[in-house]
């Protein structure tokens, strides 16, 4: 130490020293502010940028080095051996390439400082290779302790400079590791002089290459010019990139805190090494040190305060391992109460960036969707769509043998209610069905609203047909039951089709096709109750359609004829009127009853064109009869629901030019059940155009009396089911005598039906009613036997 402060004070002239020192500082801060831009760039630009680096720093090195052994007394009686003096610049340049090689491209601090070390390491080689080029005539000996330290200092301080360069770009790290590396050349330089000992020797010459030390100091001179240039540029260079780096890092801070994503960036060993405040917040990690700390300490952290729970060392390490083997992995976690979606993206170099979103909102409304996609908007019942799913999760679970029952319900005459009350009061019945239906079904059961006034429910877990049976029955009972919606008091029948797995069928189409078919069995049945599916109704469907294709075709092909049964006044026993009454002369199958095609052609409203065609041809027909005939025509409900009823009437008698008195239309009580109001307003209005209406089917509907007083009819036909029983059954005798007795009373024709024998007749007679009509007299005839019918009394065996 002694001999080291004695060289310095003694044996050098302190200016020199002092601008060595100075030109070391400044190749220093050059080599650090090269050594930051080398790490920023990648590639070919790196590359590059250390190259320059390696010049700066070992051509500083070597400056500092003989500007220094200017300043050194007994070495300015010597020369320097050229190629040796070269040599040791490129020492000084290829071994502190190397170095900054090594500390550049990692950042991991113990390689940074490695590569710091190597840094010191070539500034000893540079120093001994130069003290070899000093050409003295004296002998120079090593004191190998200090010679020893000199290289450890220059080591120790070098790996130092570069480790507290490699922890960041601030001014005061800069400052910091450029003194470093100002100490590691100058300690390292002077301790390494301080081991130097020059035993004069005047028999050494000095050699031949040399340089003298005025030339040197030249050279010296132009490497530090150079090296001042060099840094002017890099400091030049350093602050446009400063510049740039600092609006990027503006942009960058603005990007990053305006982020509807938290965003956080880890090192390789899993150091947090930036974040955005989103991301802090979403983590509730705002109150917490984060930056430069490991995410596993953090999580330890939360975890003592009972915010995350799980294995943090098992979590931390598979985020490392996947960030290390570059695999992206994306997790949806719950935290604090809202579900975050976490996407943990391998960086390039090590580390990764994960990002935070918050979805709680999205997968609340994708929820939404999906339970919006899979039910019904008005009763919040399983739609169509899920009814599917679940009878087909039905049929994977129901066991060998175990029983799954489908049904399918459709509410009786419900577009009735939604046309008459309104679509509101509709809607309501709906929900209120739907409510009845789903209290009623089991806890497994699936009850759905497959569309308009269509239900279904599938039963599932049950054994026997009975139990499918017993919740068909106590629907139907449930849902025609009162219900009060809006101050109306409504009353709706519900019809059902049932199907059962697994002898009704295997899958969902099969069963849902199979109750829909027993639905209709059901309606056909009358409504308001339940029918399994049995083999055989598919035929019967089928059927069914070919006859609704036949029913079509026929109507286009005019395939339809009226014809007409006499209608007969009691008293003076002449024929007073006709009854029209349509028939299908079906090419293949002849005369067809309009009971087998009638309830088809008002199912299909086909009915309303029928009708038209019926109301014509008999108009038509009757005004090429006498004046004091007429002609009664059926209508069936589903005519009153069309709005041209009224005017296909006008139509057919202008067309015809029959007089409106003498035609007669029947209609039978269902038609009043319906829409009462409007019908009872179409019938007033024909009423007034001069046409008469009879009530049709007398007695067989449920409260007839009640009919009579909705509307003035101007005749009454009493159902020849009690006609027909009239001698062997006194309550139809009973009934008969009322309905004749109240026509009477209310100044009624009454018109007995189906009169089949005299004995009937003179009862009829006896009670006084009105009008007979029936195969005693002649079954319906075609139009041109009307004249025939008119002539002779009876026809009965020609019919
Ligand atoms: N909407 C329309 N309905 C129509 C039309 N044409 C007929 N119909 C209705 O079809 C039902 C069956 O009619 P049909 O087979 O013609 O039977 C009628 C008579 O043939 C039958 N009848 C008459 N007298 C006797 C008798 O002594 N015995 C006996 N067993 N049957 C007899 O009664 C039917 C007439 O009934 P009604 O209409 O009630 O007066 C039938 O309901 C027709 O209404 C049409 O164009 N439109």
């Amino acid at each position: 130490m002694y001999q080291v402060l004695y060289c310095l004070t003694d044996e050098h002239d302190w200016r020199l020293v002092a601008l060595a020192g100075a030109v070391c500082l400044l190749a220093s801060a050059a080599a650090i502010s090269l050594f930051h831009r080398a790490r920023a760039a990648h590639g070919g630009a790196r590359v590059a940028w250390i190259s320059l680096d390696a010049a700066v720093a070992g051509g500083g090195i070597w400056a500092t080095h003989f500007i220094a052994m200017l300043a050194y007394g007994p070495g300015a009686a010597g020369a320097y051996d050229v190629p040796v003096t070269v040599l040791s610049l490129i020492f000084a340049i290829a071994v502190t390439f190397i170095g900054l090689s090594i500390s550049v491209s990692t950042t991991r601090s113990p390689l940074i400082a490695l590569g710091g070390a190597v840094v010191g390491g070539g500034v000893a080689a540079m120093h001994y290779t130069g003290m070899m080029a000093l050409d003295i005539p004296a002998n120079v000996t090593w004191a190998t302790g200090t010679v020893t330290a000199s290289i450890v200092l220059g080591i120790v301080f070098g790996s130092l400079a570069l480790f507290a360069a490699g922890r960041g770009d601030s001014l005061s790290g800069a400052l910091g590791a450029t003194v470093l590396l100002t100490v590691a050349i100058v300690s390292h330089h002077f301790t390494a002089m301080g081991a130097v000992k020059l035993t004069p020797d005047p028999a050494r010459a000095i050699g031949g290459l040399s340089i003298p030390p005025g030339s040197m100091s030249f050279l010296t001179a132009s490497a530090a010019v150079a090296i001042i240039a060099i840094a002017l540029v890099a400091a030049l260079l350093d602050r446009r990139a400063k510049g740039e780096l600092g609006r990027q890092q503006v942009v960058l801070d603005t990007a990053l805190e305006n982020m509807s994503q938290g965003l956080c960036m880890f090192d390789a060993d899993g150091k947090i090494i930036l974040f955005n405040e989103r991301y802090a917040a979403m983590l509730r990690r705002a109150d917490m040190p984060l930056t430069g700390r490991l995410l596993v300490d953090v999580l330890r952290e939360e975890q003592a305060k009972g915010h995350w729970q799980g294995d943090v060392e098992e979590f931390f390490a598979r985020l490392v391992v996947d960030a290390r083997e570059g695999r992206t992995t994306t997790d949806v976690v719950k935290r604090f109460g809202r579900s975050i979606r976490v996407v943990n993206q391998p960086m390039q170099g090590g580390g990764w960036v994960a990002t935070f979103e918050d979805i709680t909102e999205w997968l609340e409304a994708q929820a939404k969707i999906s339970h919006m996609a899979r039910h019904d908007a008005l009763t919040n019942l399983p739609n169509r769509m899920l009814f599917h799913e679940r009878l087909e999760q039905g049929l994977r679970v129901a066991k060998a043998n175990d029983q799954l029952a489908v049904l399918c319900l459709d509410l009786d005459h419900f577009k009735d209610i939604n046309d008459s009350l309104g679509h509101p009061i509709g809607d309501a019945l709906l929900q209120e069905v739907g409510r009845r239906l789903a209290a009623c079904a089991g806890e497994n059961d699936t009850v759905a609203r497959l569309g308009g006034d269509e239900f279904a429910v599938v039963q599932l877990g049950r054994s026997e047909e009975a139990a499918a049976a017993v919740l068909a029955g106590r629907l139907v009972e449930v849902i025609s039951a009162p219900y009060e919606i809006a101050d109306h008091q409504i009353v709706i029948g519900v019809s059902i089709g049932i199907s059962l797995s697994p002898q009704d069928g295997s899958n969902p189409d099969e069963l849902l096709k199979n109750a829909d078919l027993a639905l209709y069995r059901a309606k056909a049945d009358g409504r308001g109750t339940y029918r399994f599916f049995e083999t055989g109704m598919d035929a019967r469907a089928q059927a069914r359609r070919l006859l609704e294709m036949d029913l079509r075709a026929a109507l286009q092909r005019n395939e339809f004829e009226v014809h007409y049964q006499p209608i007969r006044d009691v008293a003076s026993d002449r024929v007073v009127a006709f009854e029209a009454l349509l028939r299908w002369n079906h090419p293949q199958r002849g005369l067809i009853s309009p009971l087998n095609f009638i309830p088809l052609a008002e199912e299909t409203g086909l009915i309303v064109q029928l009708g038209e065609q019926v109301l014509r041809s008999a108009c038509a027909d009757a005004a090429t009869w006498p004046d004091d005939i007429g002609v009664a025509v059926n209508l069936s409900p589903v005519q009153f629901k069309s709005p041209n009823l009224i005017a296909s009437v006008i139509d057919a008698l202008e067309a015809s030019g029959l007089a409106a008195s003498r035609l007669e239309l029947e209609i039978t009580e269902s038609v009043l059940l319906q829409n009462s109001e409007a019908t009872l307003a179409t019938l007033h209005e024909l009423r007034a155009k001069g046409v008469r209406i009879s009530l049709d089917d007398f007695g067989t509907g449920y409260s007839s009396l009640s009919y009579l007083r909705s509307f003035p009819f101007d005749k009454i036909k009493i159902d020849r089911s009690f006609v027909s029983e009239l001698a062997t059954r006194q309550d139809s005798m009973a009934i008969i005598r009322a309905v004749t007795g109240l026509g009477r009373s209310l100044g009624i024709v009454t018109t007995a039906e189906g009169v089949e024998n005299d004995a009937q007749l003179e009862l009829l007679r006896r009670e006084g009613c009105t009008q007979a009509q029936g195969y005693l007299f002649s079954k319906p005839r075609p139009a041109s036997d009307v004249a025939m019918m008119l002539e002779r009394p009876r026809l009965r065996a020609s019919a």
